[in-house]
């Protein structure tokens, strides 16, 4: 488990304060993967970098399983950062190294003798589906291959929280999927937390159980996945359930937005909502995405001039989901 409590980190460039982080709080409980998204500058990297105190941050604390990195210095922050594993976009292997000396080196810089590297070793590059590479060179592999190896080195000193930032972004979509497959199959291991720094809404609808959304050093939503969707005004469903931001209401309509979850993403909404209201509603654009194992339907739908599109929406509530004027939804705001 890993917890993050109000943590800060101030640059000064000049005169200029800068709150790269501004209060970050947030839980990993083990066996779970959670994801943090967020714009360009938004505070990713500083994330990374002081989660790992390879940057110190101003203040807040970091706690893997009750131990406080922030507190320890010296020998015994040394210690405490092997505590959590990392995996960058590219792995950053030694070209000279072959790829089992490369996922044993981290056992090697903490004195850990041959023969029970070898065999850590071994165990690793089976996990990771790589039992046969151990003699290759990294030149050899392909960049899929080459984060594999990534994984297993970061897992080499057994640590308690997998720290990915931007893990796939090098990646082609089918060697993304195989290396998300790989995530999901090491995060039941020794009861690893799992956070994962990612820009690809792809990553989090794949593999992430809950979800944060960092803006401007602070995180402005988080939560499990299938409730952070659940929420038709909530920047991360709109991030996830990937809906145009704008269109044109059907000949002077009123856009209304309609989501729904389960089962109820399955009923014809829209048509017996139509006969209800006794007037053609249309469907503009929609996302149907299938999350966590729940289908999620988000919709806009235009409500013909001359029917009141509170009534629709009553209709469209009556029948479970969340349904509001679209227009209450995106105005005047920035959305992820
Ligand atoms: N060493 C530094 N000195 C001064 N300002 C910094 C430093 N590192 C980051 N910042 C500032 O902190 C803010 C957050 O930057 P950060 O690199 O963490 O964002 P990011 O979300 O990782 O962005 P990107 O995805 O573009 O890498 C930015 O305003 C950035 O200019």
């Amino acid at each position: 488990m890993i917890t993050v409590t109000d943590l800060t980190k101030v640059y000064h460039q000049g005169r200029r304060e800068v709150r790269a982080l501004d209060g970050v709080s947030l839980t990993v409980p083990e066996g779970s993967i959670h994801g943090i998204i967020g714009h360009s500058g938004a505070g990713k990297s500083t994330l990374v970098r002081c989660l790992t105190l390879l940057d110190r941050p101003t203040s807040g604390r970091v706690e893997i399983n009750g131990v406080d990195l922030t507190a320890a210095r010296d020998a015994a922050l040394r210690t405490a950062r092997r505590r959590i594993g990392l995996v960058f976009q590219q792995a950053n292997l030694f070209d000279s190294r072959t790829i089992a000396d490369n996922v044993g080196y981290p056992l090697e810089l903490i004195g850990v003798d041959k023969a029970t590297r070898a065999a850590k070793v071994a165990e690793l590059l089976g996990l990771v589906g790589l039992a046969d590479a151990g003699q290759a060179y990294p030149a050899q592999l392909s960049g899929g291959m080459r984060q594999r190896v990534g994984i297993a080195r970061a897992l080499a000193t057994d640590p308690d929280v997998l720290l990915f930032d931007e893990p796939t972004s090098a990646l082609d979509p089918k060697t993304t999927d195989e290396i998300l497959d790989l995530i999901m199959q090491v995060r039941g291991r020794g009861g690893l937390a799992v956070l994962v720094i990612t820009h690809e809404m792809h990553v989090v609808k794949r593999i992430c159980d809950s979800v944060s959304l960092l803006d401007g050093g602070r995180i402005v939503e988080s939560g499990a996945l299938t409730d952070v969707v659940s929420r038709l005004d909530g920047r991360l469903s709109q991030a996830l359930l990937g809906i145009p931001p704008y269109a044109q209401p059907v000949d002077g309509g009123t856009l209304v937005d309609v989501l729904s979850n389960g089962e109820k993403a399955a009923l014809p909404v829209v048509a017996h909502t139509s006969a209800a209201v006794g007037g053609e509603i249309s469907i503009l654009a929609g996302s149907v995405e299938h999350l966590a194992g729940t289908t999620f339907s988000h919709l806009r739908l235009s409500v013909p001039a001359g029917v009141d599109p509170q009534r629709a929406i009553e209709v469209l509530r009556g029948l479970g989901a969340d349904a509001r004027l679209t227009s209450d939804i995106t105005s005047g705001e920035d959305r992820a």
